[in-house]
């Protein structure tokens, strides 16, 4: 019996990989993307690196791209080794493909390791996916567009340290490996056996157990691994990985090593995800991941109004329920400050708040306004008084309306720079109306402004009218892009510097309070550390926020953290090119 390892010639890390079939039918969960993972899977959790662990505990390990000296595709995957988490000498850029980084030492404190170790002593299963480079997978998943494939659940029967050739450097580097074998309580794997596949052991060895092997120099009590021989495996002893003093040249798994310990589970966790359709409409859980039945696809929500698959668009409902901005009005954004924080060196100046009459009975309304350093900015927050809150309530709820009666079509869109595998969706829903913007989606997110919904003609009139009031000029805008937050929902650090872009950038925000913070641009960097926050506004319901000057764009990033369910407006102008 030859067992193929992955290092060896033939074996599929070589050869790029001898035509492997594909797969007779779709997997019961892939994805196309590490977004739609991450989004569905409450057991794997994490845009980068292969392990996702909570509390110190394994959930989700993704088998990928590298693979190290004997790992192995065993009794047609009811036998998994591989080598845990970080560290990995290779990645993959978007931009540049794939790089090789420096290669270092595994440590058992190492975090994943460290998790890993933690699941194999306490016995805990954890959930085993692999991607379509992962080599030893008998199946050829690219060809289908089948980026990520949810394998099932295992637990860790062994797990130890390993030396082994690094291959950028002559030297040798610590690896951790670990044994992951199938709970048993799945029934079979749910591929296929493929023809001519790895070879498997025919009967388990029942009842055989090797004794583990005794150091003398340590005392401690390593798994015998090998065929050749057992040998210390305790990397922190001077006698690991050495029999007869020297370091072995060629090894094999032992046949006892490999054999697959059935081994049921009383509770194991769901792999699909569950929707949060029994939640209110706008918290996170109704926002992110959708199973598809029929075709096993996961996909993030994309659509305001329903989830959708994006293989074989099946696609279910969502019926919005209604928010109130008092829903929201207990939620504070932050403790450290009510209104505004500006850091002591920043340079940046605050005026004396202003009141100004919206006239014809309308009430008051207040603008705080902030100078950038060497005057090359302002930033005006504007507030409504109490007589405007009804017209703010009455846009809040139209916005609503229309947004789930598809009349506003509000949808997540790609961002056109990341670095994370497949299309990355942005963190909020938008719509465009007037000039196309580069951001979100470009013409194909975007109505004549003649044409917009009520509730962003609404929204813009409020704007315009603030605007006026506050800075005394009677602007043009013809752009409006909304972005609506779900809870947990934000949108990162940037400038809006599309090309063409006017002077002034004005918002309303609606729903829960926001906190809106200010950096330095990287290249822009004056007297504080380019990541520091240099001022930091709550923005609350009702509240229009206006950002006078190009200098905002060119010398400073926002980004935008909502406490909860909100709306934004944001208008501008845009010489149509
Ligand atoms: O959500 C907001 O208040 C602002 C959004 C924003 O920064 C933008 O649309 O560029
Ligand atoms: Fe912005």
């Amino acid at each position: 019996m030859r067992v193929l390892l992955a290092d060896e010639p033939g074996g599929p890390v070589h050869a790029g990989l001898t035509a492997k079939p594909r797969l007779p039918r779709y997997p019961p969960i892939w994805a196309e993307s590490r977004q739609e993972i991450c989004e569905c899977l409450e057991y794997f959790r994490s845009y980068q690196g292969g392990v996702y662990s909570k509390n110190d505990v394994v959930k989700g390990y993704l088998l990928g791209a590298f693979a190290a000296s004997r790992d192995l595709f065993f009794h047609d995957g009811k036998l998994i080794i591989s080598h845990g988490g970080g560290k990995s000498e290779n990645f993959v850029d978007s931009r540049a493909g794939r790089q090789l980084r420096l290669a270092q030492d595994q440590t058992a404190s190492d975090k994943s390791v460290r998790a890993l170790l933690r699941n194999y002593k306490e016995g805990r299963p954890l959930v085993l996916l692999a991607d379509d480079q992962y080599a030893l997978f008998p199946f050829d998943l690219s060809a289908s567009g089948y980026t990520y494939i949810v394998l099932g659940i295992y637990w860790i029967s062994h797990a130890w340290a390993e030396y082994q050739p690094a291959p950028t450097y002559s030297s040798h580097i610590i690896r951790w490996k670990f044994a992951f074998q199938w709970c048993q309580n799945q029934g079979s794997p749910w591929w296929p056996i493929a023809e001519g596949g790895i070879a498997s052991l025919p009967e388990p060895l029942a009842g055989k157990v090797d004794p583990d092997f005794q150091c003398e120099k340590c005392s401690q009590k390593s798994p015998v691994v090998y065929k050749q021989s057992g040998m210390c495996l305790n990397p922190d002893c001077v006698g690991f990985w050495k029999t007869n003093g020297r370091n072995p040249e060629s090894l094999e798994y032992s046949e006892e090593f490999l054999r697959f310990q059935p081994r049921t589970f009383k509770i194991l966790p769901s792999l699909t995800p569950t929707l949060g359709a029994h939640q209110t409409t706008s918290s996170y859980s109704c926002c992110p991941g959708w199973h598809c039945i029929h075709c096993g696809r996961l996909s993030s929500r994309f659509k305001w109004e329903c989830w959708e698959c994006s293989h074989c668009h099946a696609y279910q409902p969502i019926e919005w329920k209604m928010q109130n901005a008092k829903d929201f009005w207990h939620l504070q954004p932050t403790n450290e400050f009510t209104d505004f924080r500006i850091t002591r060196n920043s340079g940046i100046t605050k005026c004396l708040p202003n009141v100004i009459d919206l006239g014809s009975g309308r009430g008051f309304m207040t603008r705080q306004t902030f100078v950038l350093p060497s005057n090359i900015g302002r930033i005006h927050l504007i507030t409504g008084g109490p007589l405007s809150v009804r017209e703010v309530d009455e846009i809040f709820q139209v916005y609503q309306q229309q947004a789930s009666c598809g009349e506003l079509k509000l949808q997540r869109y790609p961002l056109r720079t990341h670095k994370v595998r497949g299309t990355l969706l942005t963190n909020y829903f938008s719509q465009n109306s007037g000039e196309p913007y580069k951001y979100v989606g470009e013409a194909a997110n975007s109505v004549p402004l003649a044409q917009a919904p009520n509730c962003v003609q609404a929204a813009l009139d409020m704007i315009k009218e603030r605007v006026h009031l506050a800075i005394n000029s009677r602007l043009q805008f013809n752009e409006v892009l909304t972005a609506a937050y779900l809870a947990n929902q934000k949108m990162s650090f940037h400038s809006d510097d599309e090309k063409g872009l006017g002077p002034v950038v004005a918002s309303l925000s609606l729903g829960s309070p926001a906190v809106m913070h200010f950096r330095h641009h990287i290249t822009a960097a004056g007297p504080s550390q380019p990541n520091e926050i240099v001022m930091s506004l709550i923005l609350r319901h009702g509240n229009v926020l206006v950002m006078e000057g190009h200098g905002v764009q060119i010398h400073f990033e926002h980004n935008v953290i909502p406490t909860d369910f909100r709306i934004a407006a944001t208008a501008r102008w845009i010489t149509p090119s």
